[in-house]
């Protein structure tokens, strides 16, 4: 793809200021994003970095190349709140060892993520790198921290020496030490020896997840996790690092104070980058308030990952938001608009299907979308040139909306371009063919089960139908297999 030329503009964090964006080294753009602790579902507000830095990946990729850009974002499956699910599920009787049950527990997390993140268009990172699996390279940084006189070791525990590095700690979130001193109301353990101090390394209990090091058996204070998997995964330098607002301090501040005393320069991320938070009456929606509803339930409530996509994409990213149902419906309606240019056969879409032909045609993208995109990810304005267009006449209108969509990560080949204006729980004669494969065996089931007396495969075989939103009629005659409103066709796979 010919890469377009627009210069990309971003608000660094660190000047406070819309720089320039040019990367150290155009042939390897490097962002690091940090991820989701995965002890349970994402939130509705989890997701918001995530489709922040997808649009960003998106336009580097766009302009530099494809194969040009590394995008890295961890999960961090070290965690007390991962223990206590594990130690929940222990009690409850569950088999296996409470280290089996943690790993289980974050495997779990993990696909639920990448399976709920991937229904919002979002594409997978390059990396995506588990903080156990970096344990090695996190003992080797806090050796070198405690060997530059960065860090001390006291009582099972390794500290990072704040008072070492006075003249940079506090700049990107703009306090001095002294204020965060004053600051601080937390109860200071006694082995720091000043309370802003923070934990490289701590003591682990038997029981719990843990891993030898020159200190005891322990494990990682998460700040440092950071560090230490974009060292290895992107270098002592890098272009860009994001994240949530909420995680600017202490969780950043301390990424930096780390990765700058360990490379022994102030070097590190160049351009910081931060996402407002989605909120809730005016909160930040969190895990800890309990004001949460997480992606998969608005999924399950039939609200399409687009529409949920497009809401995010309708408020800049450094601007609070909150999610309504109003503008789900906006969303949905614009959606519909835009995606029934597209249905024209042969053209845009397959003929006698129901998705586009994106596999073999590249369609640019409109140039003042990618413009837009450019002058610090402005997608609320890409979304209005997107309506605009459509009251264009232009002859190649609707292969740039097309290319546009694309861009912003609102259609992929895989989309139901149709599936917006059709009235929930409708079915296509394609799913239809399904059924009948369904019905057939649910009746072959039953013709067994008279023999056998065993009817555990037809009462397996009816809960799996009634869990897609099918409704299940049995007579002498045969079986019928009738779609309610919340059919889900996609539940009959893997049957
Ligand atoms: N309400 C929100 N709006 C936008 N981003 C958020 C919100 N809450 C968390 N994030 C972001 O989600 C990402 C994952 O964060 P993390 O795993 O620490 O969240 P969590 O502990 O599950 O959430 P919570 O903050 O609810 O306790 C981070 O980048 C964080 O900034
Ligand atoms: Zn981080």
């Amino acid at each position: 793809m010919a890469p377009s030329t627009a210069t990309i503009k971003l608000l660094n964090t660190k000047t406070r200021k819309k720089e320039v964006f040019v990367p150290l080294d155009p042939q390897n753009v490097r962002m690091y994003v940090c991820g989701p602790t995965v002890y349970d579902r994402a939130h509705l507000g989890n997701a918001r970095p995530v489709v922040v830095f997808d649009v960003l990946y998106r336009l580097l990729r766009e302009t530099y190349g494809a194969d040009h850009v590394t995008y890295a974002r961890n999960f961090t499956d070290v965690d007390d709140k991962i223990n206590a699910t594990a130690l929940a599920r222990k009690e409850a009787g569950a088999p296996g060892t409470l280290e089996e049950l943690v790993h289980e527990r974050s495997d779990e997390t993990i696909s639920w993520y990448l399976n709920d993140m991937g229904e919002l268009g979002v594409l997978e990172p390059n990396h995506m790198p588990r903080a156990t699996e970096y344990i090695a390279q996190m003992i080797t940084m806090i050796q070198e921290l405690i060997a530059k006189g960065h860090a001390y070791a006291a009582e099972g525990h390794v500290l990072f020496a704040v008072d070492s590095w006075r003249e940079g700690y506090g700049k990107l979130s703009g306090r001095s030490v002294d204020d965060m001193i004053a600051g601080a109301r937390v109860e200071v353990a006694p082995y720091k020896k000043n309370p802003m101090d923070f934990v490289l390394w701590k003591p682990s209990t038997d029981d719990l997840p843990g891993w030898d090091s020159p200190w005891g058996r322990g494990r990682p204070g998460w700040h440092i996790e950071c560090s230490a998997m974009s060292l290895e995964l992107l270098g002592e330098t890098f272009d860009i690092h994001g994240g949530g607002n909420d995680l600017m301090f202490p969780h950043h501040e301390n990424e930096i104070a780390q990765s700058c005393c360990a490379h022994g320069d102030d070097s590190f991320a160049q351009v910081w980058l931060h996402n407002e938070m989605l909120q809730v009456e005016g909160k930040k929606m969190s895990k800890s308030l309990g004001n949460f509803f997480t992606v998969r339930d608005l999924l399950d409530q039939g609200i399409p990952g687009e529409v949920i996509r497009f809401v995010f994409l309708s408020t800049h990213y450094r601007k609070p938001m909150d999610w309504t149902e109003k503008k789900a419906k906006e969303a949905r309606q614009a959606l519909e608009k835009f995606y029934s240019v597209l249905m024209v056969p042969g053209m845009y879409a397959k003929p006698g299907s129901r998705s586009v032909y994106l596999d073999s045609k590249i369609y640019p993208p409109d140039q003042e979308i990618v413009n837009a995109l450019a002058d610090d990810l402005n997608t609320a304005k890409a979304l209005a040139r997107l309506h605009e267009m459509l009251k264009e006449n232009a002859p190649d209108v609707g292969s740039k909306i097309v290319g546009s969509l694309v861009l912003l990560g609102l259609l992929n080949k895989d989309t139901d371009i149709d599936r917006l204006s059709r009235p929930a729980g409708a079915i296509l004669e394609e799913d239809r063919v399904d059924l009948s494969i369904h019905e057939t065996r649910l009746f072959d089931a039953r013709q067994a089960a008279m023999q056998s007396k065993d009817f555990s495969e037809v009462d397996r075989l009816k809960a799996a139908y009634l869990a897609a939103g099918l409704e299940v009629r049995m007579s002498k005659s045969g079986v019928e297999l009738v779609p309610g409103a919340g059919f889900d066709v996609t539940k009959l796979e893997g049957l």
